[in-house]
């Protein structure tokens, strides 16, 4: 759609008033026994596993990517009565596209690429498109694209809106996220506006962070995302997918998400289509907290390595 400034302007954010409702989410619902892991399980349909190291190796990506195809082990799977489930999908660097693609080739489990001179966005403009299509042509189906944090800080929502609709269109079939990068914009009302200027301009998902910020997800920055995704729903009919991402690594905190994405959106967007979690490190966690609802032990983190 064409950038709607009255809309974006309007966008506001109360922010004692978002802390405090963020500050309840954790305290209100308790899974316990099989609708924890039924939730839990959930969860690793949604989960973007990930590698995003200036160490990545071609190794390290295949076994990730094993993991990707079979994130619990099979007798945990079995005790729970469950078989083949999968990540949501896989997410490297382009470099390490090639081996993503050969490794989960046949799995129908989407390679995502993070592109336009991720994390930071400041590389040359026309090298941030170019990297899209090199990406896409590599095999990548889903583009977590950057955004110019300047763009917002000095308000300059025309321009973040030309760029992301140029990456959009970069991106042909493949899916968009757009990463907002949260927190360095600054205020939440700065994260409402950028996400609405994200969607007009075409993001399949907004996401908020690249993981290297020295603030990543939040459940505040959350709140105010899902909403400007709820109100971009009720406007315009489009829904629009969500992915928090950095530093979510326990199974506990990944509940908490999808129970305030539940409240906030509603049991449409509980699908890998709709949701995603940027995460390294947490699948991990999960898997052993599986094992402790089958088993009733628990075993060390080191049991669960990702790559
Ligand atoms: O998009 C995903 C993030 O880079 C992963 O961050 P994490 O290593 O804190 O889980």
């Amino acid at each position: 759609m064409a950038l709607d400034m009255d809309w974006v302007r309007a966008a506001q954010a109360n922010t004692s008033a978002i802390e405090r409702r963020a500050a309840t989410i954790g305290t209100r619902r308790s899974l316990k026994k099989e609708h924890q892991a039924a939730w839990l399980l959930k969860a690793i349909t949604m989960i973007d596993l990930t590698t995003l190291a200036g160490d990545d190796t071609p190794g390290r990506v295949r076994r990730l990517c094993a993991k990707a195809r079979q994130p619990v082990r099979e007798d945990i799977l079995a005790a729970l009565g469950v078989e083949g489930i999968t990540t949501g999908a896989v997410c490297v660097y382009h470099e390490m596209v090639p081996t993503a693609v050969a490794a989960l080739k046949g799995t129908g489990i989407p390679v995502a690429a993070v592109s336009t001179g991720f994390p930071a966005g400041l590389s040359p403009y026309k090298l941030r498109l170019a990297e899209i299509g090199e990406s896409v042509r590599a095999g990548a189906s889903e583009i977590d694209i950057v955004i110019s944090r300047r763009h917002v800080l000095t308000g300059d929502w025309q321009a973040l809106f030309d760029e992301v609709r140029e990456m959009r269109a970069e991106c042909g079939d493949a899916h968009m996220k757009a990463i907002l990068a949260t927190g360095e914009l600054g205020s939440l009302r700065n994260v409402a506006r950028a996400s609405l200027v994200a969607m007009m301009a075409g993001a399949d998902f907004i996401k908020t962070s690249t993981g290297k910020e020295s603030v990543n997800a939040t459940l505040p920055v959350s709140l105010v995302m899902m909403r400007a995704i709820r109100d971009y729903h009720e406007r315009t009919g489009y829904r629009v997918g969500y992915k928090p991402a950095g530093g979510i690594s326990k199974a506990k905190d990944s509940l908490i998400y999808l129970s305030l994405l539940k409240d906030e959106l509603g049991d449409a967007w509980l699908s890998p289509h709709l949701f995603r979690f940027g995460a390294s490190s947490l699948l991990g966690d999960i898997e052993r907290q599986l094992e402790h609802h089958v088993t009733g032990h628990y075993s060390a983190s080191y049991r669960h390595a990702m790559g």
